[in-house]
Formats: C-alpha cells, sequence, structure tokens
C-alpha cells in the first residue's frame, strides 16, 4: 500500500523510525515532511501536502491512506480535514483505530507523537491499515452525506440550518 506521511517538529523522530517500519512491513511510504528538525515549523502544509496525495492517489486507484501527526494530533486532523475528500480521524487506542477504518473508511489516521510511546503509535498505524471499511449501508450513507455536504453544502433529505 502507498503510505503518505507527514509531521512536524513535535513528531519528526517518530516520522523516521515510521518510515522505517512501514517500508519494512512492505509499504511504498512518501515523507511529506519536515525533512530537517525546526522547532518553530507549521504543520498545515506538511499534512496538506500528505492529504492531498492520498486523494489523488485514490482516485486514480491506488491504494493509499495517510498518517498525520504532531505534539497532540489535532491540528494535524485539522488540516488533512480541510482537503476535500479526506476523512481523517484523530485516533487515541487500537479500537479507534478499527472504528476508524470499520465505520468511517477514514482514509487518514492522526496521532499525537506526544501522547503515546512509539510502540503504541506503530500499533495505531498497523491496526488502521490492516482493517478494512465494513461497507455496512448505514455507514457508508453517512459517509455520502459528508462527502455531499463537501461538494454542494447540502445533505438532500436533510435540513441544513
Ligand atoms: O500538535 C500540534 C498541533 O495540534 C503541534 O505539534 C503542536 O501544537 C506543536 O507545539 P509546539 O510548537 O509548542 O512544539
Amino acid at each position: 500500500m502507498r503510505i503518505h506521511i507527514a509531521t512536524d517538529h513535535a513528531g519528526l523522530d517518530m516520522s523516521k523510525q515510521l518510515i522505517d517500519d512501514l517500508t519494512g512491513d512492505g509499504h511504498a511510504v512518501t515523507d511529506h515532511g519536515p525533512s530537517s528538525y525546526e522547532p518553530l515549523d507549521d504543520y498545515p502544509s506538511f499534512c496538506i501536502n500528505a492529504a492531498r496525495a492520498v486523494v489523488r492517489d485514490q482516485r486514480a486507484g491506488e491504494t493509499a491512506l495517510g498518517v498525520v501527526f504532531g505534539g497532540s494530533g489535532n491540528g494535524e486532523q485539522i488540516a488533512a480535514n480541510k482537503v476535500e475528500g479526506v476523512r481523517a480521524a484523530l485516533v487515541w487506542n487500537t479500537s479507534t483505530a478499527e472504528l476508524a477504518r470499520e465505520h468511517n473508511d477514514a482514509n487518514v489516521i492522526a496521532i499525537g507523537a506526544r501522547q503515546h510511546d512509539y510502540a503504541e503509535v506503530l500499533g495505531f498505524i498497523r491496526s488502521f491499515i490492516a482493517t478494512p471499511f465494513t461497507g455496512e449501508e448505514r455507514h457508508a450513507r453517512r459517509i455520502a452525506q459528508l462527502a455531499e455536504y463537501e461538494t454542494t453544502g447540502a445533505i438532500e433529505g436533510h435540513e441544513i440550518h
């Protein structure tokens, strides 16, 4: 699978380890930065670039997921979700990693590098990658509503204030 990864200064050490381990798992990992430690760097562009690459690859028919992380993962999730077609989930345990795929068909996982040790983070990402979307109608319906709102500003049959 193609994995697009991005972080900021808060996750840079972890990012390097993750790239090695995910590559070792057989994935094709693309690093969207940062390339060096800058304590005042800004996560949005790194995360948006990773998120855009995930959508581009998926729309081209490739199997791809994204990994974005920083100190909390919050801003990184917010940044990724600004990209049309992205469903980025903030994950903090194995259950949320699995549910992000099973119920939300999330295509980007966001994690707080300052909230977990490395083994936990790697485990969350491996669970996320290994878990398929269930495809159940109710989940597909809700995801379609999000996409409809994202592209039209409306959800047919539902009032949007
Ligand atoms: O998690 C983050 C955003 O949600 C950032 O990694 C975090 O805010 C960086 O903090 P600082 O600049 O104090 O190192």
